[in-house]
């Protein structure tokens, strides 16, 4: 029986493909970020020859990685990608304040179940969160899918990591991904796809902590069987039973731990219990990891009628507009505010540490985000410690990495799903 890429790839590719083929396709959406568009531009015209992308309505382009522009040179590069946007007659450009590609893609409502996406981006795995097969890819080869609406790769072989049981107090989706990258390691998933089972209690957005951090594996795609959703799409890939997967490997979540990956690798995981006293400087919630509305309210329950430890700053970063709506109707924002907080435009923000949060030689930060490779948000003499919203808010409470049940007087700090 076929694995959920199996699946997918079967019905872009319009024949019966297994692990191993390799396979012309054809492209369900690309996106596209102000990052790496000015380049993707040039090489589509001026290499590849194209006038036209090959159909406009699949093409999302997102201004996230740097908005607002934080120099006259990315303005007058954001304002090209603009101008190029309106004369191609793409409709769906995604502005300075709108969120990071990944998040809005899924809330627009543009990427789908059972979708072909490749994007100008490693992170386009996020796009297994309901069940399609998001991918990132160079920038040429992304001009060629916009040339041409086609793409080709290896159909990869599939790794399965499943879960059991339910996340206890203070622990959540990123502490079940840091474990998966603590067992399988930064390549242990190379070119393979990686299913995620026994998580359909989770929503869209925890589900996307997940399928981001697949990359940090190597993964090719990171997918969730979109069951459990109110989505639907071009096919509704599902989980069999007899699939050919490459390994398993097992997590049984009512005995997990908070998880802390310390500098500089995002596999270099252990149980916060082992890590011993470890002052830190900034606390950074955000990014397309763990930006999400879910993860500011779990924040916020912990902040509630609190006040952030003196000496540390703690920035959010919301994921998505939506996500900052929301966390603005129901309260959240004002309760992170209150305790201290300081709240950034929805976007990248400091996560590839061009701006909004950049780390000064020396500092420590507990980053909600996925990668702590040396030098990533700003300084390399900075440290970058990535942990769950839980054990950020937790940490800014105190000053020092800790774990969100020791401050909790033995509330539930993940409220809805356990
Ligand atoms: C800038 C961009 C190309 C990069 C990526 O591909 O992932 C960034 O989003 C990241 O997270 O490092
Ligand atoms: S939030 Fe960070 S990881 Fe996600 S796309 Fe932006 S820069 Fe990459």
């Amino acid at each position: 029986m076929p694995t959920m890429s199996e699946q997918i790839l079967s019905r872009v590719a319009g024949r019966t493909v297994r692990a191993g083929d390799v396979v012309t396709a054809n492209v369900d959406l690309v996106m596209v970020h102000d990052s790496l568009a000015p380049g993707i531009i040039r090489i589509l015209h001026q290499e590849l020859g194209a006038e036209r992308v090959w159909d406009p309505q699949r093409v999302a382009v997102v201004i996230d990685h740097v908005a607002p522009a934080a120099s006259v040179q990315t303005a007058e590069k954001q304002q090209e990608v603009r101008r190029w946007v309106r004369a191609q007659g793409i409709p769906h450009l995604f502005d300075v304040g709108r969120g990071i590609s990944h998040p809005v893609l899924v809330e627009e409502g543009l990427a789908q179940p059972g979708m072909l996406i490749l994007g100008s981006d490693s992170h386009s795995t996020a796009y297994g969160c309901v069940g399609a097969f998001g991918t990132g890819m160079g920038s040429t080869d992304i001009a060629l899918a916009l040339a041409t609406g086609k793409t080709w790769l290896r159909v990869p072989e599939t790794i399965v990591v499943r879960a059991r049981g339910r996340f206890g107090f203070g622990v959540g989706p990123k502490d079940l991904a840091l474990r998966a990258a603590r067992l399988l390691r930064a390549d242990g998933a190379t070119y393979a796809a990686i299913e995620w089972h026994g998580v359909e209690f989770l929503s869209v957005m925890e589900r996307m902590t997940l399928a981001t951090l697949s990359i940090e594996m190597g993964a090719k795609a990171g997918i969730v069987p979109p069951t459990g959703l109110n989505v639907t799409g071009p096919l509704l890939p599902t989980v069999t039973a007899d699939a050919g997967y490459q390994e398993v490997v097992e997590i049984d979540l009512d005995q997990l731990e908070p998880q802390v990956s310390a500098p500089h690798y995002v596999d270099n995981v252990a149980n916060l219990s082992d890590l011993g006293r470890v002052a830190v400087d900034v606390v950074y919630l955000g990014t397309c990891t763990n930006g999400h509305y879910e993860d500011m309210a779990v924040a916020a329950q912990i902040l509630a009628g609190r006040r952030l430890a003196p000496g540390v700053r703690m920035i959010v970063v919301p994921a998505s507009a939506q996500a900052l709506q929301r966390a603005a109707a129901d309260g959240t924002l004002a309760t992170l505010l209150a305790a201290g907080a300081t709240i950034g435009t929805p976007g990248c923000g400091a996560c590839i540490g061009r701006h909004m949060g950049v780390l000064a030689p020396g500092e420590v930060c507990l980053f909600t985000g996925n990668r702590n490779f040396r030098g990533r948000m700003g300084s390399p003499e900075a440290q970058i410690y990535l942990a769950s919203p839980a054990v950020a808010a937790a940490t800014a409470l105190t000053g020092y990495l800790t774990d969100p049940r020791t401050v909790m007087d033995g509330q539930p700090a993940i409220a809805s799903r356990n």
